[in-house]
């Protein structure tokens, strides 16, 4: 669904994504791991072809509607700028399939919104409601694309507890339903939880790629988090605890 081949974002000299090659296959709910700065957000901009880069990205070759048949993109920055309500603003999701205006949009539409919980919010305003409501209109958005690849930059920041974890359950499922998410994310325990797979950045570069238990070990959580954490695989799924830190 993405290839990523040596890819590299440069920033004036500097390399802010340097040579990163992965996969990403029907299945996968990736969390995309690393310190601030680590390169997360311009990682997921250059495979979405959003900006200049070197090497290869399957999508970033396609033209913009091509990809976003492929690929919806939730970035980090949230604003809602249109007075639109809540179901018009979440059916802008379904501007890459054209004037589907149809039965095929609607249904669409409504499962985005039953999907993140917002049945109730259809007629609101969007730029009415709380940030966290507006994050989930956002996150409802990108659903209805019904792409079947998620790209999405720290969707569940600044979400409640239920939502953060409604939320990653919601990409869990598109995964099984066989899609694809790659998702940024800080908190390690709801990536540990929810995640088939992390990929850990580290000053640019994809430093660990593979299955939570696999990934984060004390060495690269002291070595990339400077954290020293609790980490056990439990009867009710892996448990993650960041415990303290070993200095930034
Ligand atoms: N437009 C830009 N011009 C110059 N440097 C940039 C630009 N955008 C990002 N950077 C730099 O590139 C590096 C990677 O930024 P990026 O936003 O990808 O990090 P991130 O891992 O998503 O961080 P965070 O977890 O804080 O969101 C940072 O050092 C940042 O300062």
């Amino acid at each position: 669904m993405l290839e990523l081949q040596d890819l590299s974002v440069l920033r004036g000299e500097c390399p802010v994504v340097d040579g990163v090659t992965a996969q990403v296959g029907p299945g996968e709910l990736i969390g995309l791991i690393g310190p601030n700065g680590a390169g997360k957000t311009t990682l997921m901009r250059g495979a979405l072809g959003l900006i200049a880069h070197r090497g290869a990205s399957s999508l970033a070759a396609r033209d913009p509607v091509a990809r976003a048949k492929l690929a919806a993109w939730l970035p980090q920055a949230r604003e809602i700028a249109w007075g639109l309500s809540v179901a018009e603003l979440v059916a802008l999701g379904r501007l890459p399939h054209g004037r589907d205006q149809n039965t095929v949009g609607a249904a669409a539409v409504e499962e985005a919104l039953r999907r993140m919980g917002l049945e109730s919010y259809r007629e609101r305003t969007a730029t009415h409601l709380s940030g966290g409501e507006q994050a989930r209109v956002l996150i409802a958005r990108a659903l209805a694309q019904q792409s079947p690849l998620i790209l999405a930059d720290e969707p569940i920041a600044g979400l409640d507890p239920a939502a953060q974890i409604a939320t990653m359950e919601v990409f869990a499922a598109h995964a099984q339903a066989g899609g694809a998410v790659v998702t940024s994310l800080h908190d390690l325990g709801l990536a540990a939880r929810h995640c088939t797979r992390l990929w850990v950045m580290d000053r640019g570069r994809l430093v660990a790629d593979g299955k939570p238990e696999e990934v984060l070990t004390e060495q690269l959580l002291a070595e990339v988090f400077h954290i020293r954490a609790h980490f056990k695989i439990t009867p009710e799924g892996p448990v993650f605890q960041p415990l303290s830190t070993l200095g930034l």
